[in-house]
């Protein structure tokens, strides 16, 4: 679906690379996590990925397609982003003509538009607020608009920056419920986290981003238990990996599995 074939970028003004010959290649319906410290490069990566900034060396390719030969709207079929500021991503005066927007652009009947509003605005929990201003609604509702238009899109390609940040516990378990819907209909996503634990709960494939270079790439429990991630600082262990080091096993990563596996032992 999406492969970053040696990759170099470094932003105008600056002498050294924010990425440096970086090659990352995500198969059709997988759902990868990207994490790593603060300045790693992790919003760069992704905003080369969507086709908003050009690399100074290498080749994206996008569903077989030179991404950088891409027309904006050719991309926009494929890839639906949510940004870190997602409110910055609304314009409309209603939630329920935020997510039409897109889709009448893309001429479907009206049919077509009503079912698929009625769903995103369903899946999202904001049926009642379709009539709402999205400026009035608090933060949390605010990105699930943003979410509900890309629900109602449907890209096969989704990148998201940080996306479960900014929920309280009732609006990231409609978040979560959304996610593994999207993942249920073979969705690719590669999502931005500093939440170890949402990273370790949603996501079999983990990429560790470090000063600009993939430093590990593989299952949750090999990531985030590698040593750079055990040590003090930014990024501390998921909760359930930390248990399980501590007890010496490698029990699952959820905990339905984690007491499935505790009570069975
Ligand atoms: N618009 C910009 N102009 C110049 N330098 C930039 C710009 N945006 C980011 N950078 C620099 O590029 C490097 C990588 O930044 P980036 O935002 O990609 O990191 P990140 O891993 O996403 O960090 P965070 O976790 O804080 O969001 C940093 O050194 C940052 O200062």
């Amino acid at each position: 679906m999406l492969i970053l074939d040696n990759l170099s970028f470094r932003w105008p003004g600056t002498d050294s690379y924010c990425l440096d010959r970086l090659s990352l290649h995500l198969q059709a319906g997988e759902q990868v996590a990207l994490v790593g410290d603060n300045g790693a490069g992790k919003s760069t990566l992704l905003r080369l990925a969507a086709g908003l900034l050009n690399a100074e060396k290498g080749l994206i390719t996008l569903a077989g397609n030179n991404l950088s030969e891409m027309k904006a709207p050719q991309r926009a079929e494929y890839i639906g982003i949510l940004f870190q500021e997602a409110e910055k991503q609304i314009f409309h005066t209603k939630v329920r003509d935020e997510i039409t927007f897109g889709l009448k652009r893309q001429r479907l009947s009206k049919e077509e538009i009503d079912r698929r509003t009625a769903r995103a605005l369903d899946l999202c929990q904001l049926t009642e607020l379709a009539d709402s201003h999205p400026l009035d609604l608090h933060a949390g509702q605010r990105r699930m608009v943003a979410v509900a238009c890309l629900t109602a899109l449907r890209p096969p390609l989704l990148l998201l920056d940080e996306p479960s940040r900014d929920f309280d516990a009732h609006w990231l378990s409609v978040f979560e419920h959304w996610l593994n819907e999207t993942r249920s209909q073979g969705t690719t996503i590669l999502t931005i986290s500093h939440d170890l634990d949402f990273v370790a709960r949603h996501f079999s494939r983990v990429i560790h981003l470090k000063n600009g270079a993939i430093a590990h790439d593989g299952s949750p429990s090999h990531v985030l238990l590698a040593t750079e991630l055990q040590e003090p600082g930014p990024l501390p262990a998921p909760t359930l990996n930390s248990l399980n080091h501590a007890l010496g096993i490698d029990y699952p990563q959820t905990v339905e599995g984690w007491c499935e596996a505790w009570l069975s032992r």
